[in-house]
C-alpha cells in the first residue's frame, strides 16, 4: 500500500455468528478523498466502517491506517473518530463543553482549546450558539456539533454513518455540502456510509459500491454511473433501463445488438463479444429521446438504426423534466424528456431514439 493510502483493507472477512458479513474485501482509500461506502442495507458498510474504526475485529485480513497495521489497536489509538446519524452528543453539556470534551480529557491548554474549538464553531456555522444545550439546537445544529466535535481533535480521518439521515431533505442537502466543502478545505479523508444513491453521486470523489458483504465496483461518479460493471450496480446507482439483445454481424468496427425488431449500434470500444452472444445494455432515462410516433409506424416494417417503437403508460411530471414510463421491447422503460415533447395525458405510440454515445454494453455476461 503506497503513502497515497489513508485506509487500506486487505482480504477482510468478518462473521457474525457464523454467517459472513464481509467477504474477502480488499480496498484502498486514497488520502484527502471523499469516500462513500454504497449499498442496500444489510450489505456490510456499517460493520466495514466499525472495523476500521476497531469496534470490530475482523476474522481475516488486515487493516492498515495511513500504512501501519492497526488490526490489535483500540479505536482510542487509530485517531479516526465515527459520526453517527444520532448525533450521540452529551445532553448535559453546552456546545462549547461538547465540542471541547475530547481536548480537555487530553489535558489541552485552556488558550489551545479556546482557540481550536473557536476555529470549529465559525467552520460549522455555530457561533452565537456556544452555551445552549443540545435540545436547544435543531437537528441541523446538532449535527453540525456532532461534526465539530469529532474534528476538532485533527484527526485526517473522519468516519461517517449516515450522519445525515435524520435531516429533512433540503437540510440533508445544505449540510452535505457544507460537509463536502470542509473535507476539501482541509485535506480530510473521510469515509461515508450510506444507501442513498443521489446522495452518493452528489459528495464523492469515490464511490465504493457494495452488494452482500463483497465489494461489486469502485470508481468515481462519473464512472460508477456511466459505465457499472455489472447489472446490479447499474440498477442500484441511478435509473436504469436494459436491453437484452443478441450480436449479430457488423462489418463495421462497432457492434450491432438486435433486440426484437429493433437494431441498435453500440460505440466502437465496446466490442470484444461475438455475433450470437447474448448481451444486456445499459441506457439512462436521460439518454433517450422521444418523439410522437403519429402513425409513421410501418406495420411490416422496422424501425431505424436505435430506434424502438413503444407506448407511453404513464407520465409523471417532475419538475425539470417530465418522466414517461413506456412499453417496449417486451419491457418497461422510463424515459426522461426536458423537452415535454410528449403530451403527458395522452396515452399514445411513440418513437424512442436511443443516443448512441450513451449506448452501454453491460461488462458481464448476460443473466
Ligand atoms: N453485532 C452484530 N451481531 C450480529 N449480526 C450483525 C451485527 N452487526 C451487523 N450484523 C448483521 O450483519 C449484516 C450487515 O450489517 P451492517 O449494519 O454492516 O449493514 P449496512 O449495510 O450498514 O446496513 P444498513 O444500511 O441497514 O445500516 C446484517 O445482516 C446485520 O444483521
Amino acid at each position: 500500500m503506497d503513502v497515497q493510502t489513508a485506509v487500506g483493507l486487505h482480504n477482510v472477512s468478518k462473521r457474525f455468528n457464523g454467517i459472513p458479513v464481509l467477504e474477502n474485501v480488499t480496498i484502498e482509500m486514497q488520502k484527502g478523498k471523499f469516500i462513500t461506502l454504497l449499498g442496500p442495507s444489510g450489505c456490510g458498510k456499517t460493520t466495514l466502517l466499525r472495523l476500521i474504526a476497531g469496534f470490530y475485529e475482523p476474522d481475516a485480513g488486515e487493516i492498515r491506517i495511513e500504512g501501519k497495521k492497526v488490526n490489535d489497536l483500540p479505536p482510542s489509538k487509530r485517531d479516526t473518530p465515527l459520526v453517527f446519524q444520532d448525533y450521540a452528543l452529551f445532553p448535559h453539556m453546552t456546545v462549547v463543553e461538547n465540542v471541547s470534551y475530547g481536548l480537555r480529557i487530553a489535558k489541552t491548554g485552556r488558550d489551545e482549546i479556546q482557540r481550536k474549538v473557536g476555529e470549529m464553531l465559525r467552520v460549522f456555522n455555530l457561533e452565537g450558539l456556544e452555551n445552549r444545550f443540545p435540545k436547544q439546537l435543531s437537528g441541523g445544529q446538532q449535527q453540525r456539533v456532532a461534526f465539530a466535535r469529532a474534528l476538532v481533535m485533527g484527526s485526517d480521518i473522519l468516519l461517517l454513518d449516515e450522519p445525515l439521515s435524520n435531516l429533512d431533505a433540503k437540510l440533508r442537502i445544505d449540510v452535505r455540502e457544507e460537509l463536502k466543502a470542509i473535507q476539501k478545505r482541509f485535506g480530510i479523508t473521510m469515509v461515508y456510509v450510506t444507501h442513498d444513491q443521489e446522495e452518493a453521486l452528489a459528495i464523492s470523489d469515490t464511490i465504493i459500491v457494495m452488494n452482500k458483504g463483497k465489494v461489486m465496483q469502485t470508481g468515481s461518479p462519473q464512472k460508477i454511473y456511466r459505465r457499472p460493471a455489472n447489472r446490479l450496480v447499474a440498477d442500484f446507482v441511478g435509473c436504469a433501463n436494459f436491453i437484452k439483445g443478441t450480436v449479430v454481424p457488423s462489418s463495421e468496427s462497432e457492434l450491432a445488438v438486435r433486440a426484437g425488431n429493433a437494431l441498435i449500434r453500440v460505440p466502437a470500444g465496446q466490442s470484444g463479444r461475438h455475433p450470437g452472444e447474448n448481451v444486456t445494455l445499459l441506457l439512462r432515462p436521460e439518454g433517450i429521446t422521444l418523439r410522437p410516433l403519429d402513425g409513421q409506424e410501418n406495420p411490416g416494417g422496422e424501425p431505424a438504426e436505435n430506434d424502438v417503437w413503444g407506448t407511453v403508460v404513464d407520465s409523471s411530471f417532475l419538475g425539470r423534466v417530465a418522466r414517461y414510463r413506456i412499453e417496449a421491447l417486451e419491457t418497461t422503460f422510463t424515459v426522461d424528456d426536458p423537452d415535454f415533447s410528449i403530451d403527458m395525458n395522452d396515452r399514445k405510440r411513440v418513437l424512442l431514439h436511443l443516443d448512441h454515445k450513451n449506448i452501454y454494453l453491460i461488462p458481464e455476461a448476460a443473466s
